[in-house]
């Protein structure tokens, strides 16, 4: 939190002793701490239940009229929530950032301290994840009625931690504490069942599972802008129908009598920390089928609360797949539909599928989900049959177009989530005509009406309004604070770009930024860097795909210029990087190293460290990303186009007036036409040419041949520069990238190097940059969530706001 201390408006002022005593009442009675025994933690939590109070009659109220309506209902079921942390977004949405600043104040706090003692909650893996808590906090903005559906993992996404460059994982353990913006919710505990027979009785389909669990739910609501809505994010957790088995206990058996209770819990205990790829286990199907049919069983008894004819089922429920991770929802539907309520079978497949519809997030085929028949039948004996018949019944719809749901023994769960879907869409504009000239390209043609595009977005509220507060204040100045709402009226700073005060002020707030980043990296890493330099940062999960590698080999370039000239006018630049590897992602984890040595020779460097640094941050999260977009420069999205289906970084960043270096893949494509290729530095290939390259033998070495500063980088890396106790330690990466160099880093290297030059050249030139990064944030209103929501809503979903 960037907090600037001005004047405080009386409603502050009313609102902060209101506040103060609300606090001071939670620390009494449910933190039960005196002020002066109090820990930071105790305030945290007792002014956490006291803006928790005020966003649950907003909760209440929106139920209550979500009801009364007899609206539809949005419901967003996903695998991962990466929410981070929820106070300072709470504040911001409730208006109460300011007063919560007096009030703390007045009690010998810094308000900054307090929210940065909130862990982060790190229920998902990257973007996709990310993306649902942005949609949660859009649907509440817009007035929408939604539930998100989820897992409430005991650790989230592993904690990082460098020890000699090498990355090291740690269990997150966010729970540790109470987390006080969640309702348990004993009353909404469901059976969930796993293998077991099918038996037919009297015409009918019974399914005897072998083993249950139960599914308890905890509620977390989700406030939008001005707490006019509120939503609620309803987390599953797993444990035992019969948590303790007190006849092993009484035989001494100890570890057995606690034995049911830990193996239900397994179930919800870790989020899998794969990021775009099939995990594939039994124990992530599971995952898979406990939060489906948790929800799905409290959707249908929400419904049937308030209708009885299923029927109406597709016009008041609306059930969104965030990617093939819950597609088990379609033959589970089937299920409750047909076994459960006698619905015929086909019309129970229609009825199903007018509430269906799924969002793919990669083509990348490593992450495309699939179950063997073995395995899933096993677990999921009925739902296998009901896929099967499924199956049956679409292809032979279609009988010209031969397919099929199964392929090597394996379900395919796209192919099952597109046939149950009424609508597919895709993440970006070209992600989604790929798909459809890819993965989906025979499905496409039986369905030429079901694939939509619906390009992502992030919320402006957390990615501008409360993690940039300077240049906040600075457009709400200029043009009012109606964008924080409608993005789209940052369009109106664009007469402004020709005022030299404006654009000064502008990069005045973006120099402040850089300033408080500085002494940050001063105080917890001990790295001195000069404000004034420009900050470049790659800040993603680290895959091949995304290419940190390109980066960091175009550093070592930059590096071996620097010493060959250092007397040249080089643009000071800091590198920064953050991203986590897949645990199991062993090349990924090598990049890591290979950056963290490569910091550490080039920041140590007496000839070049003034012009050039490189910091890893460890353990990326939300809070950190909040932290570091707000004081870039640059932004680094130079992923193999065709492979980064959007991207959501790369919006964040151009909102906060980052200048991005790009390929053109993903959401990057839509940035530019929006920005305008004069504010975009392009390079590489197009995902046409890199198909075609890709067909070029001996591709790399041709790039190698043809580029010194990539031949001597790649030296460096074979030579040990960057481990001279271990020489070899970087062969693996050059020689993947000399040898098959499957993302294209060699032949896309001398594009990405020149255009890193003419980055340089234009920083040079401070005015002209900081109008072109004005002109980013003036023209990324298209990038804001609340335009995406409204997309789904609109085309998808039939589903309307509550509030005007
Ligand atoms: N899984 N998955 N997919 C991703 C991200 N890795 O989470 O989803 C994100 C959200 O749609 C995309 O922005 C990103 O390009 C894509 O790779």
């Amino acid at each position: 939190m960037t907090q600037t201390l001005h004047a405080v408006p009386a409603g502050d002022a009313i609102d902060a002793t209101a506040l103060k005593a609300d606090v001071l009442k939670h620390l009494t009675f449910t933190i039960g701490r005196a002020p002066e025994d109090a820990a930071l933690g105790d305030w945290r939590m007792a002014l956490s239940f006291a803006v928790r109070d005020r966003i649950t009659e907003s909760w209440l109220a929106s139920e209550r009229a979500a009801r009364e309506a007899g609206a539809k209902r949005v419901y967003y079921l996903s695998l991962e929530f990466l929410i981070g942390r929820l106070l300072e977004d709470a504040l911001v949405n409730l208006g109460l950032a300011e007063a919560a600043e007096v009030a703390l104040r007045d009690l010998g706090l810094a308000l900054g301290e307090v929210v940065a003692d909130e862990p982060d909650a790190a229920l998902g893996n990257g973007g996709l994840g990310r993306l649902a808590a942005c949609f949660m906090e859009s649907l509440a903005t817009i007035g929408c009625p939604a539930i998100g559906y989820g897992i409430r993992y005991e650790h989230g996404l592993f904690r990082q931690q460098f020890e000699h460059g090498r990355q090291v994982e740690l269990p997150e353990l966010w729970l540790e504490q109470q987390h006080p913006w969640e309702f348990e919710r004993p009353g909404s505990r469901l059976r969930v069942g796993f293998g077991g027979h099918v038996h037919q009785v009297e015409g009918r389909t019974i399914w005897h599972p072998a083993e249950e669990v139960e599914a308890e739910a905890f509620d977390t609501p989700i406030v939008g802008w001005e707490g006019q809505w509120a939503n609620p994010l309803r987390l599953w957790s797993a444990r035992a129908v019969y948590p303790f088995d007190l006849n092993r206990f009484n035989h001494g058996d100890f570890r057995g009598a606690a034995e049911p209770e830990a193996l239900a819990r397994t179930i919800s205990r870790v989020l899998y920390p794969d990021d775009t790829t099939d995990e594939g286990k039994a124990l992530r199907l599971k995952q898979e089928y406990f939060f489906v049919a948790a929800s799905l069983a409290d959707i249908l008894c929400r419904f049937e609360r308030d209708f009885d004819d299923l029927a109406l089922l597709p016009e008041k429920v609306a059930i969104q797949l965030n990617d093939t991770h819950p597609a088990v929802a379609g033959p589970e539907l089937v299920r409750l539909l047909h076994d459960e309520r006698g619905v015929e079978f086909s019309r129970a497949v229609e009825i199903a599928r007018g509430c269906l519809s799924y969002t793919n997030h990669t083509l990348l085929p490593e992450a495309l989900e699939s179950w063997s028949e073995g395995l899933f039948g096993h677990l999921l004996p009925r739902h296998l049959e009901i896929i099967e018949r499924i199956d049956a019944e679409h292809y032979g719809a279609h009988p010209d177009r031969p397919g099929s749901i199964f392929e090597h023994g394996e379900i395919q769960m796209g192919t099952l989530s597109f046939v149950m879907a009424h609508k597919v869409n895709g993440v970006s504009a070209l992600h989604t005509e790929l798909m459809k000239e890819t993965v989906f390209e025979g499905l496409h043609q039986v369905h030429p009406d079901r694939i939509v595009n619906q390009t992502n977005g992030v919320t402006p509220r957390r990615w501008l309004k409360s993690c940039n507060a300077a240049l906040s204040d600075l457009i709400t100045e200029t043009i009012g604070a109606g964008w924080v709402r409608d993005l789209s009226q940052l369009e109106r700073l664009e007469p402004h770009l020709g005022d030299g005060a404006f654009i000064n002020r502008y990069a005045a707030a973006k120099r402040a930024n850089k300033a408080v980043f500085s002494n940050w990296l001063a105080g917890d890493y001990g790295l001195k860097v000069d404000p004034d330099a420009m900050f470049d940062a790659q800040i993603k999960r680290i895959h091949e795909y995304k290419r940190q590698h390109l980066n960091i080999l175009q550093t070592i370039a930059a590096w071996q210029a620097i010493h060959d000239d250092p007397q040249a006018d080089w643009t000071p630049r800091l590198k920064i990087f953050g991203g986590k590897a897949a645990p199991g992602y062993h090349f990924a984890k090598d990049i890591i190293r290979l950056i963290n040595d490569v910091a550490a020779r080039l920041n140590a460097d007496p000839v070049t460290s003034k012009y050039l640094q490189v910091i890893f941050l460890p353990n990326y999260n939300v809070s950190l990303a909040e932290r570091i977009i707000p004081a870039s420069d640059l932004s680094e999205q130079i992923s193999t186009a065709g492979k980064e289906a959007s991207g959501t970084g790369n919006m964040k960043f151009a909102l906060n007036g980052a200048l991005t270096i790009g390929t053109l893949d993903g959401a990057n494509v839509e940035i530019r036409e929006q920005v305008g290729p004069e504010n975009f530095f392009l390079f590489g290939m197009t995902a046409a040419e890199v198909t075609a390259r890709r067909a070029v033998p001996d591709h790399a070495r041709r790039a190698i041949e043809g580029s010194a500063p990539l031949a001597r980088a790649l030296g460096a890396l074979r030579d040990g520069t960057f481990s001279p106790d271990e020489p070899g330690r970087y062969h693996g990466i050059a020689d993947n990238i000399a040898g098959g160099d499957h993302f294209l880093v060699a032949s896309d290297f001398a594009a990405y190097h020149a255009a890193q030059t003419d980055v340089s050249r234009a920083y040079g030139d401070r005015e002209t940059w900081a109008r072109m990064a004005a002109r980013n944030t003036a023209r990324s209103g298209w990038f804001s969530s609340d335009r995406t929501i409204r997309g789904y809503m609109g085309e998808i979903w039939g589903a309307a706001p509550l509030i005007d």
